[in-house]
């Protein structure tokens, strides 16, 4: 053990274990975790060679040898508990997307909130034991999301052909034949090919389709199908089938991301998922009780990222604050020793911030976690109320959390160096395999949007005297106060304070988007065109602090004296969050601190070490021994050399 980083946990005021296990929820519930935890991690079956040392196609392999292994296990020890289910993957696949998530994550997820009693037993029960794979196609390579009441082409009460449409206007078609009690699906334009869904390129049987319904004549927009892509015997594409892999990408190596285009496939009625809206046989069609109901597997993953921001930070800071506590530089004071790099206040300022974040998020991504149980709970009951609030949240948190995290992660990899540029720390790891969920479930900027779209309605209601409940009711108590108003009170050292003016300063926002928009309607008169140029306004309104200069001030010299308390705790802190060094998978991130004789460890695995002299290299020789250099270069260019 580092002596640097015995001394760390020597120091510290408080006690670990206690600590996790407020963090897992109670002292059973981390007995479990890390039970779970040792059933993978002592298992041979899930021993991997360094995938940094792998080729693409080899970590796709290492990836589903250990998924079907999962999958194996996971039946044999009888976990079928979600959250348990969650975390045992998480620690096959440590830090890494694989070719079961959309299965796991999408696939089983619609099928439980929209298919029928009779779909669950065809498609959830061999779903279950894997004799189905299904991945979730909802992007398109033109589009990454529909509003299909605003587009020509389709709506609930458009008829299907209509004039002035290009063919860039048309999105992938399930149209009903009720000769044969069928759908035909179709993608009619490159653009309506379906692209990135994850499993859809090599490993999946099926997949969940969004794609327009057309019947009887009319659009009703976009519905659920589900669509055999693969022959269930020998995993050959099916006729109508045109699938493949997209290729490489900034990170998910082990995912094989997918494109898929529908040629005049033929599915059975009652492939579409009917648990909401119906299409009976003669073709007639029957609403769900709410069109939204079809985007609630997004709700569910957005309020799932919450926690993998969490989990993505407390990682990075882990892996950050370990190696600055035993990583030493420049004298401070003449003659004295190095000091540990996390003594610098400037360190220390990039990496408590994230501490503090990683388990603030924690708590957000618990909180999140029961509000979205709650919720889609009353939905199952009939329930629909709650709805638009859970949307709100779950969009504008995913969004939060992840451009925070996203932003941190890199704090934390510029934090440790030249060492964070190496791949042995995880950290270029962490942040690539992280940085999609920005962009996946709704890419943010478009969900802060849908946030803001609540927040104005909530906004409109509460000046219209309603009183508002749940997160937004302090749109009701509060009246929101003009800049000449001045700031208000605030006592830096009390919470209720702080969220008073946070709250204050959400109300002042979104009253400058409400604002921005009526003004904009004057003058442009349309509500979409008013919408769209007060977009910066309405994107800053879901994202709310008001302070005075002086408060500012106040602010900083505050932080700087935390920085101070929590300094003697900071690996304490990390400590509790107990992630096992082999999930970690980081030299730097190291339990024990022992970061250098393992650095150097892990650089002789390099492939490039295989052999002392490159095979390619052998050309350079012969080039230096001048034996090509007639037949490489012209006599007047030739090359001298001292040999
Ligand atoms: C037993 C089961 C076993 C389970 C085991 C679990 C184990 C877990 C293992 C987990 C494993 C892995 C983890 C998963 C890994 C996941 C990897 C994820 C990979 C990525 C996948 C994807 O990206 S899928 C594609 C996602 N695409 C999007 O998100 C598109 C984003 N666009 C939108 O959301 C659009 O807004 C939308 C298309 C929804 C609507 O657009 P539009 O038609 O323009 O609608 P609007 O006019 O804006 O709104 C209309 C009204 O609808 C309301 N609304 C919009 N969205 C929602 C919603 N989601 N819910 C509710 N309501 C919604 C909106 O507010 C409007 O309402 P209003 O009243 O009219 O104002
Ligand atoms: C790693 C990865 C995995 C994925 N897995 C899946 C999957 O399994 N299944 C699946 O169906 N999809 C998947 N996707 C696709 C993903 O859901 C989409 O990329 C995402 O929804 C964003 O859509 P887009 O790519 O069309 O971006 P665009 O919508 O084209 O966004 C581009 C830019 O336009 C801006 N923009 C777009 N619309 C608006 C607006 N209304 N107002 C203001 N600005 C706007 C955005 O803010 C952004 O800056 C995956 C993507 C990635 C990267």
């Amino acid at each position: 053990m580092n002596p640097d980083i015995v001394k760390e946990r020597q120091n510290a005021t408080f006690n670990v274990e206690k600590l996790t296990n407020i963090l897992d929820g109670s002292p059973e519930k981390t007995r479990r975790r890390r039970e779970i935890e040792s059933m993978v991690l002592n298992d041979p079956d899930f021993q991997e060679q360094d995938p940094n040392f792998l080729s693409r196609s080899e970590r796709y392999d290492q990836a589903v040898r250990k998924s079907a292994q999962m999958i194996l296990k996971l039946r044999e020890f009888g976990i079928s508990d979600p959250d348990e289910i969650y975390y045992y993957k998480n620690c096959v696949h440590p830090d890494r997307p694989e070719p079961l998530d959309l299965h796991l994550g999408m696939f089983l997820p619609t099928l439980l909130n929209q298919a029928t009693p009779e779909q669950m037993d065809r498609f959830f029960t061999p779903a279950w034991n894997l004799q189905i794979i299904g991945t979730y196609a909802q992007t398109e390579m033109g589009h990454g999301w529909w509003r299909c009441s605003q587009r020509a082409s389709c709506s609930a009460t458009t008829p299907t052909v209509l004039p002035a449409l290009t063919s860039e206007d048309w999105r992938p078609q399930a149209t009903f034949d009720p000769a044969t009690q069928e759908f035909v699906l179709n993608s009619p334009t490159i653009s309506s090919i379906k692209w990135w869904p994850g499993g859809l390129g090599k490993t999946s049987n099926h997949a969940i389709v969004l794609a327009q319904l057309h019947t009887q004549g009319n659009c009703h927009g976009l519905h659920a199908f589900i669509v055999p892509i693969r022959d269930m015997d020998t995993h050959v594409p099916l006729p109508g089938i045109v699938v493949g892999d997209i290729g490489p990408k900034f990170g998910f190596s082990e995912v094989d991301n997918g494109f898929l285009k529908l040629e005049n496939v033929r599915i059975p009625l009652d492939n579409m998922l009917m648990k909401y809206a119906k299409v009976e046989p003669d073709g007639t069609y029957v609403k769900p009780p709410s069109a939204k109901l079809t985007y609630g597997t997004m709700v569910f993953i957005r309020s799932m990222i919450v926690g993998q921001s969490a989990l993505a930070l407390a990682k990075s800071c882990t892996i950050a604050i370990r190696y600055s506590a035993v990583r030493h530089q420049s004298e401070l004071k003449p003659g004295e020793p190095e000091p540990q790099i996390l003594n610098f206040q400037t360190q220390q300022h990039k990496l408590f911030p994230v501490l503090a974040t990683a388990y603030a998020f924690t708590f957000v991504g618990q909180y999140m976690k029961q509000t979205y149980n709650r919720i889609s709970g009353d939905i199952h009951e009939g329930d629909y109320s709650g709805l638009p609030e859970l949307h709100a949240l779950s969009a504008g948190l995913k969004a939060f959390t992840t451009w925070a995290a996203n932003g941190a992660i890199e704090v934390c990899r510029m934090s440790c160096g030249g060492h964070g540029y190496s791949r042995s720390s995880a950290l270029p790891d962490i942040y690539v395999e992280f940085t999609p969920t920005c962009t996946y479930e709704g890419e943010n900027t478009v969900m802060m949007l849908q946030t803001a779209r609540y927040l104005l309605k909530s906004y409109s209601q509460a000046r219209g005297g309603q009183q508002l409940q749940g997160s937004v009711s302090y749109l009701s108590r509060l009246q929101p106060q003009p800049v000449s108003a001045g700031v208000p009170p605030l006592n830096i050292q009390d919470l209720a304070s702080l969220v008073q003016v946070y709250q204050l300063r959400a109300a002042n926002l979104v009253e400058l988007a409400a604002t921005s928009i009526q003004q904009e309607l004057q003058l442009r008169h349309s509500q979409e065109d008013a919408w769209n140029s007060s977009a910066i306004d309405l994107v800053r309104a879901s994202d709310a602090g008001l302070l005075s200069v002086p408060q500012a001030l106040q602010v900083s010299a505050h932080i700087k004296e935390l920085l101070i308390q929590l300094r003697p705790n900071a690996v304490a802190l990390v400590d509790a969050f107990d992630l096992n060094d082999k999930k970690l998978n980081s030299v730097l991130g190291r339990y024990d601190g022992n970061v250098y004789e393992h650095l150097f460890e892990w650089a002789r695995h390099s492939p490039l070490n295989a052999s002392e002299v490159p095979p390619a290299l052998t050309i350079i020789v012969i080039i230096k021994h001048n034996q090509l250099i007639g037949s490489f270069f012209p006599r007047s260019t030739s090359l001298s050399t001292s040999t």
